[in-house]
């Protein structure tokens, strides 16, 4: 099966490629867009955007399945929430949606999205890299690396993966 990433990064990308490796699938990742703003400030916009990428990179591609993976943030009481979507779409229409595991960002990062920043910007400046987004992300950065940013993006893609093989079980009973 051909399986279409929505995207270059190679975060996102090995995630998808290290996570599926045994499923003997050919990858194309290609730069799909979101549709949504460079930084998402809600859970809804977050999964539109992934939603958007995993259609437009299916339609890129003429895949079978495609994912679609988007990072953004989310206000909450107890601060500015890091969140992750991911979205897998099929070419006969089936999507499958699942989201990551969440943690607060460092209040003076949180202020600088706030004002419009966006966090790959904001990340780079903090670490001296312009690469930390496409590395271990802020939540390697703020996890002292307990976990990078492709885990969180592999457990996304594994959540996703597994609903799909579940509906494949599902049509043969
Ligand atoms: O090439 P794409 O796939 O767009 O990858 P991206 O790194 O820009 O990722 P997103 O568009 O999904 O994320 C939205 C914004 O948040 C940034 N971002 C999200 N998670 C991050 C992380 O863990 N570390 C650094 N920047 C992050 C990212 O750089 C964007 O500015
Ligand atoms: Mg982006």
């Amino acid at each position: 099966m051909i399986v279409a990433i929505g995207t270059k990064n190679p975060a996102k990308v090995h995630a998808v490629q290290d996570s599926l490796i045994r499923e003997g699938h050919t990858f194309i990742s290609v730069k799909a867009k979101s549709g949504v703003n460079g930084q998402p400030f809600s859970d809804n916009e977050t999964l539109k955007g992934a939603r958007n990428r995993a259609k437009h990179a299916l339609a890129m591609t003429g895949a079978d399945l495609a994912f679609g993976l988007e990072g953004g943030v989310q206000e909450t009481e107890s601060g500015l929430l890091l969140c992750n979507w991911g979205v897998l779409s099929h070419k006969e229409g089936a999507e499958w949606i699942a989201s990551g595991a969440k943690f607060p960002l460092p209040e003076q990062v949180a202020n600088r999205l706030r004002q419009g920043d966006e966090l790959g910007t904001v990340m780079a400046d903090v670490t001296g890299n312009i690469h930390t987004r496409k590395k271990e992300g802020a939540i390697g950065i703020y996890t002292s690396g307990w976990v990078s940013r492709k885990e969180l993006f592999a457990h996304i893609v594994r959540l996703l993966y597994g609903q799909y093989v579940t509906s494949l079980v599902q049509a043969r009973h």
